[in-house]
């Protein structure tokens, strides 16, 4: 895709997914930053999701003539080009001016599924006009502890083309982030990142005056709506009887968490810790992995994120079970060097990088990987 000498064009921005970071930086307010690049707690857990990916080595296979490579999956109904899907991210406006809607045309510009945001900083319909007709969708539930407000975001979400149901566990409330605490970091008291509530017809309701006259009483209505323990397992067909496509629990780390989702009937979960933002010292993702693949494999699809940064570790993740990946700062830190066209050069990267990785270790599709693929425990 850059035929670099040739023509004389240079890529925007590095081809090494692992050192965006370092570059975004440079590109973001010190706050901005913070919030994207931040983890919870001391950063155990956000440094142990990459440590865990070194301790597994591909083992590349020879002379099996893997032409004709097909990236290409189906997870949950959903076609995708490869088994990759965007994150939801939350009030990405603060990392770029068009959010949302510069990673809605970034994904659309890829065929990747995006996994919209609760916490979007665009409204659901403006993010789904963005993205256009035919591209895949999926929208991700901070559970709102307020049932019509819950079901008319279900709704809209539903009507606006929004096939799968994400509803991340994890994140009742915000960890202790230092990188946010030092710096008085709390993207909601300003108003952006709440797009999506402040638009509905069911929050609004709840106001005496619209989020546009008092910000501050719609804010106080927000956070204690999206935060909170109140919700439990036996809640879930709540969810089943108001979204009628499959279901997907994001944040699983337990195999006994995995049993009780599929047992209560999910079509999916996803492996993660958040990119290390929740629990310090939890496990790294990927060493989760294994045993929930053990534990419910065969009963519903599993999903994997936390971590991934290249064409390899999207294979170990596959190798080791998930169905799919879901990658997350990579392409905000795409938006935040370049919007749209940015977050497009994260995602072609990361394919080309998978497509090649693929090939070399000798394999034709994403199917073809097992364990037996991986040497662990290096
Ligand atoms: C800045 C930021 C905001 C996030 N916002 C959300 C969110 O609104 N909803 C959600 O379910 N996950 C959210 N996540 C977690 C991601 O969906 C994903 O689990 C995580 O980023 C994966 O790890 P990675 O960044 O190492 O790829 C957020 C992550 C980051 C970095
Ligand atoms: O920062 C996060 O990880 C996150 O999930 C979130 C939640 C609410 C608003 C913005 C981001």
């Amino acid at each position: 895709m850059y035929l670099n000498g040739l023509d004389g064009t240079l890529p925007p921005f590095t081809t090494d997914l692992t050192l965006l970071g370092a570059s975004a930086r440079e590109h973001m307010d010190p706050g901005a930053f913070g919030y994207l690049a931040g983890a919870a707690g001391s950063g155990a857990t956000h440094r142990a999701n990459r440590e865990a990916f070194e301790r597994h080595r591909l083992v590349p296979r020879m002379l099996r003539g893997p032409s004709g490579r097909d990236l290409s999956t189906t997870v949950l109904g959903t076609r995708m080009p490869a088994p990759v899907l965007l994150a939801p991210v939350g009030v990405q406006s603060i990392i770029h001016p068009d959010g949302e809607l510069a990673t809605a045309r970034a994904a659309a510009a890829t065929g990747l599924p995006m996994v919209l945001s609760t916490a979007s900083s665009h409204t659901i319909e403006q993010v789904a006009e963005a993205h256009g007709e035919d591209n895949p969708r999926w929208f991700q539930l901070y559970w709102p502890n307020d049932d019509d407000v819950c079901v008319s975001i279900l709704d809209r979400a539903r009507k606006a083309g929004f096939t799968t149901l994400v509803v991340t566990l994890d994140t009742w409330t915000l960890a202790w982030r230092p990188q946010d605490l030092d710096q008085s970091y709390l993207p909601f008291i300003r108003g952006v990142g709440t797009a999506i509530p402040f638009s509905d017809p069911a929050f609004r309701a709840g106001l005496e005056k619209p989020p546009e006259e008092e910000l501050i009483a719609a804010v106080l209505r927000w956070v204690p709506m999206f935060t909170g323990t109140d919700r439990s397992w036996d809640q879930l067909p709540f969810l089943r009887e108001h979204w009628d496509g499959p279901i997907v629990l994001k944040g699983v780390l337990h195999p006994d968490d995995a049993r009780r989702a599929a047992d209560a009937g999910m079509d999916g979960i996803v492996v993660s810790n958040h990119g290390g933002r929740q629990v310090d010292g939890a496990i790294a993702s990927l060493d989760a992995l294994p045993s929930v693949v053990e534990a419910v494999g065969d009963r519903l699809d599993v999903l994997f994120d936390s971590g991934v940064r290249t064409g390899a570790d999207v294979l170990k993740a596959l190798a080791l079970g998930a169905r799919a990946v879901l990658v997350g700062r990579p392409y905000a830190y795409g938006l935040a060097h370049g919007g749209e066209e940015g977050v497009i050069h994260v995602l072609r990267s990361l394919l080309a990088d998978l497509d090649l990785t693929l090939g070399l270790s000798g394999h034709r599709t994403p199917a073809d990987l097992s364990p037996d693929s991986l040497q662990s425990g290096v």
